[in-house]
């Protein structure tokens, strides 16, 4: 199955599915969380004509280009008097414009006379530095939509339209499932045959990210009635995400308690590293079962479950950026999966980590982004991929 289409079945399902109950939060506590219904200001802002400039405030009728007397100083804060005809008013940047001015110039062209009148050097225009009433939004203007992510700057723009609180979705709960007999927490001695579970740390902090709350579902031994026994306990979840078990192997036993007790829905991508990824239901939970290859894990959470969570919330942009650079490596041996290989922008070129092994992520540690090989894809130097920046799926 080619990788579109098993978004666009994923994302079907999401939406099917959406998380209704909200929450209402302060500001700062809705950060990384999906805004529930449209923001919309009850306000103007800003709320006056206010100056951009450290200057002065005159009426450009009044000015024949003789020297104006201040009749007022205005600050940030304060409210000002009518502008007295005939005069100027000094200002200052994010100072309320009099009224009657229609004009700002600012100090750099302006001079103080010895008898303190001021005279303008420059020909002056009606309206310039002033930031009029409304420019970035007017009462009952929508500013931001619901299922919009609440990042930053999202907060920023709410917090200046005088928002303390958000309606927010609820947090997706998500359980975290790693799965294999050779795993072992860090911290402990390794075994033989063991090593270092990874996913579970990597994906509980994306999740965190995200905005999830996340329920750490532990290791689960590579056995079938220990499998079932698992995924029956996390029945109070939004989705179970796990990791290994779903290729073929005598024990991979993921994808059997889905077929058996359950639905399993799709399977076998067109994608490398990631082919096994297995989506289905557990007694009605929803189930992502990535490849357990730690890139694998990696590249199969980017493209395909974090846009399915935020659509589960509601969000409908949930393609990650991608960008159109030129290879700096060549590629001879096309694939028949779309393959998204760790790699890094240098001299304007995208170039990749000297092993692509799905089982090594010091090369998604060494990338900045995913370099996209089409299926069928040969590559030269200099031939154009896709780059999706790490950094954009990581939020
Ligand atoms: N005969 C075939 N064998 C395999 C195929 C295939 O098509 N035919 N596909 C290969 C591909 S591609 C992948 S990807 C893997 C996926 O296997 P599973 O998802 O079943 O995962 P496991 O077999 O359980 O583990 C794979 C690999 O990853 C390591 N791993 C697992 N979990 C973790 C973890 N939490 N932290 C760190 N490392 C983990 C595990 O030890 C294995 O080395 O199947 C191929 N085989
Ligand atoms: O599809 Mo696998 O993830 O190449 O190792
Ligand atoms: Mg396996």
């Amino acid at each position: 199955m080619a990788v579109e289409v098993a978004l666009e079945r994923l994302l079907e399902m999401a939406a099917a599915t959406p998380i209704v109950q909200r929450e209402h939060l302060p500001l700062a506590a809705a950060l990384g969380r999906v805004l529930a219904e449209d923001l919309v200001s009850t306000l103007d802002l800003p709320p006056w004509p206010n100056s951009a400039m450290d200057g002065y405030a005159l009426r450009l009728a009044d000015w024949n280009g003789e020297p104006l007397r201040v009749s007022q100083r205005v600050f940030a804060g304060q409210a000002p008097e009518p502008l007295a005809a005939g005069t100027c008013a000094r200002i200052f940047t994010g100072a309320p414009v009099p009224a009657g001015a229609d004009c700002i110039e600012m100090q750099e062209n302006a001079v103080v006379e010895s008898d303190q009148r001021v005279r303008f050097t420059e020909p002056m225009v009606s309206g310039q530095n002033i930031r009029p009433q409304g420019q970035e939004a007017t009462v009952g203007e929508q500013v931001l939509a619901a299922g919009t992510r609440l990042g930053p700057i999202e907060l920023g723009l709410a917090a200046s339209l005088g928002c303390a609180t958000l309606e927010v979705v609820r947090k997706v709960r998500v359980a975290v499932l790693s799965t294999g007999d050779e795993l072992v927490e860090p911290g402990q001695a390794l075994g033989p045959g063991q090593i270092y579970n990874s996913n579970r740390v990597l994906l509980c902090g994306w999740l965190q990210h995200l905005g999830c709350e996340v329920v750490d579902a532990g290791i689960l031994p590579d056995d079938l009635s220990a499998t079932r026994e698992r995924l029956a306990q996390l029945s109070d979840v939004d989705l179970i995400l796990s990791t290994g078990g779903v290729s073929v192997g005598e024990a991979d036993f993921l994808g059997i308690a889905l077929r058996e007790d359950g639905e399993l829905a799709l399977w076998k991508l067109a994608i490398k590293p990631g082919k096994p990824l297995t989506f289905g239901h557990y007694r009605g939970v929803p189930v992502i079962g990535l490849p357990g290859n730690p890139a694998s894990t990696l590249v199969t959470f980017a493209l395909l479950a974090r846009p399915y969570l935020l659509r589960r919330q509601g969000v409908q942009s949930v393609a990650p950026l991608k960008f159109k650079v030129p290879a700096g490596f060549a590629w001879p041996k096309a694939g028949s999966r779309r393959e998204y290989l760790r790699g890094r922008m240098e001299n304007g070129r995208a170039i990749i980590y000297r092993n692509q092994s799905s089982g090594v992520l010091r090369s998604a540690a060494w990338a900045e982004g995913l370099v996209e090989v089409l299926e069928g894809q040969t590559l030269v130097e200099g031939d154009e991929v896709g780059f999706i920046p790490l950094s954009e799926v990581l939020g």
